[in-house]
């Protein structure tokens, strides 16, 4: 007989349940005395497993040994201790159905009204560097099993999961019981507890296979509902990835609420400065940059002289930006800030006479992100009826980004301009594709980004340059399609320029090139940016 059958007016009400029987296994005794001296002194009986049962036993309260339950020894090195009919009897029964109160009797089975479990250290074990039999060692089967069933019994038992959790039980024993609400939302917790448990455990057998698994499952947990989405008619929320460390993950020390665009920007911009080990800053409006800057890290106020130079590209543009900086923010940088509207300013860290600064901005969003901040290593895209994934875009040359490169045309680039080269074709990756970049300096001076056709973004690039144009360097996402962009490029009086290169008509951009007088170098790698 699978699943109920029975008639809906054989269910009796049930919402307070008064907890006469626990049954206790956990991994983590964090908080456990506490709880077995609540349990203990309402007079609830406990029973327990191994350790758990040694702990509150050495404590000095009475518990029940599983296998006095069971029957059964505790076996093969624990992976057989709870699984067995008279726990889990003990547990499934609905005792809303007079039938299963008459089966338990007929059984000789007593019910738990509580279940208190938590799992293996799995997640803990795998980060600690274990592989092979120590991991699987650690996949819990007995906890999961327990979790669910009192979790699908929810009328009638409490689960928990998290020592989190047990003062809401410690004040519910003193109140007489667990209302069916305080159950039910309980056991939300512990189905997503099993769910992000197993997808550790999957996402485990998948790394140590080649390429992506044969399923996907995104573990993430409700932060908050946020104001609204892209725009004002759309409702939104903000997922915490388990084990996520980014933008996420930030702490908000000052300013509204963020708001869906404010994290994407703020995503976009922490991507584009932390692509640079030396101080960096980006300035980004609606997911792409409308100016990086580097500041050489031994300069004076580097981050403040990055982040000047960043603004400096397209100051009207700038105005309502989302800032990202790979440095903490210091006074100096705080003081200019503190002149241009910004919406959110994103750094690992602020110097305190620079937040004391920044907080005078009401409004203003600061955000510190985490101190083990770490870009994701896997990107996943929405599509209608799918998920695409790929790896996240990277450098792959090791060390420096030029020293994969090929000179294509013209004089080799002399050491400052082929730093330019390098910072113009770092700062190009995140520029929404077709991007060029122009830059001078360490610094971009001109964007043109999300076109169509690499020609527009050409003309977007130099017209936005002005007169910076001329003797600045220029990158390129992606190769020349025909001459018509770089020759744009050549008449604005760009000197030096970055691409992949790849095309059938590479001759023809070569050509161009040289007949300007103009160096070209090829990356040989493409890095659109959708
Ligand atoms: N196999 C079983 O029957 C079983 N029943 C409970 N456990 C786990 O054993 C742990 C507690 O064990 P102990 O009380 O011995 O420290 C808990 O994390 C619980 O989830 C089990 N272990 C793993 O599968």
């Amino acid at each position: 007989m699978a699943g109920p059958s029975h008639d809906k007016s054989l269910y009796r009400e049930r919402d307070v349940v008064k907890i006469k029987r626990a049954l206790i296994s956990v991994s983590d005794k964090t908080g456990l005395l506490d709880l077995a001296r609540a349990l203990a002194g309402a007079g609830i009986e406990m029973v327990s497993t191994g350790s758990t049962a040694q702990t509150i036993r050495d404590a000095g309260f009475e518990v029940t040994d599983v296998a006095n339950i069971t029957g059964f020894p505790e076996s093969l090195d624990g992976r057989v201790k709870t699984l067995h009919p008279s726990v889990h009897a003990g547990l499934l029964a609905d005792l809303r159905l007079e039938s299963h109160e008459q089966q338990l009797d007929q059984l000789g089975v007593e019910p738990f009204e509580l279940v208190v479990v938590n799992l293996y250290p799995f997640v803990e074990t795998v980060a600690s560097g274990a592989i092979g039999d120590d991991v699987v060692e650690q996949i819990d089967i007995g906890g999961p099993a327990m979790v669910r069933a009192a979790a699908k019994n929810h009328p009638n038992v409490a689960i928990v999961v998290s020592p989190a959790s047990y003062g809401e039980i410690i004040d519910a024993v003193a109140q007489g019981g667990t209302t069916l609400i305080q159950r039910r939302e309980l056991a939300a917790r512990a189905f997503s507890h099993t769910a992000a448990y197993d997808t550790a455990v999957a996402g485990w057998f998948t790394d140590t296979a080649e390429g992506f698994g044969a399923s996907l499952t995104i573990q993430a947990e409700l932060a908050h509902v946020l104001r609204y989405g892209e725009n004002s008619h759309q409702e939104a929320a903000l997922y915490l990835r388990a084990g996520g460390h980014g933008i996420a993950q930030a702490t908000q020390l000052n300013g509204k609420e963020m708001s869906y665009n404010n994290f994407v920007d703020a995503d976009a911009a922490v991507r584009a400065a932390y692509d640079f080990t030396v101080p960096a800053v980006a300035i980004i409006k609606h997911a792409n940059p409308c100016g990086i800057a580097i500041a050489a890290p031994k300069a004076p106020d580097a981050i403040a002289s990055a982040h000047a130079r960043a603004h400096a590209c397209d100051p009207v543009s700038a105005f309502g930006g989302v800032i990202a900086a790979n440095r903490m923010v210091t006074l100096k940088m705080a003081e200019t800030i503190k002149e241009i509207f910004t919406e959110v300013l994103v750094a690992p860290g602020f110097d305190e006479d620079a937040l004391d600064v920044l907080r005078t901005k009401k409004n203003l969003r600061i955000l510190q992100l985490p101190a083990d901040f770490a870009p994701e290593p896997l990107e996943a895209k929405q599509i209608s009826g799918g998920i695409l994934v790929q790896q996240a875009d990277r450098f792959s040359a090791h060390g420096s980004v030029t020293s994969s490169w090929s000179l294509a045309a013209g004089e080799a680039a002399d050491p400052e301009t082929l730093a330019d080269l390098a910072f113009a074709w770092t700062a190009c990756r995140s520029v929404k594709s077709n991007a060029i970049l122009l830059a001078k300096n360490g610094a971009s001076v001109g964007v043109g980004m999300g076109q169509v056709n690499r020609v527009d973004s050409c003309h977007l690039a130099v017209t936005r340059a002005g007169d910076r144009a001329a003797g600045s360097v220029a990158a390129s996402d992606a190769f020349f399609p025909f001459a018509d962009g770089l020759q744009v490029l050549l008449d604005g009086g760009v000197r030096a320029i970055v691409q992949p290169g790849g095309s059938v008509r590479d001759e023809e951009v070569i050509a161009a090139a040289q007949a300007a007088g103009v160096t070209m170098y090829f990356t040989g790698e493409r890095h659109f940016f959708h």
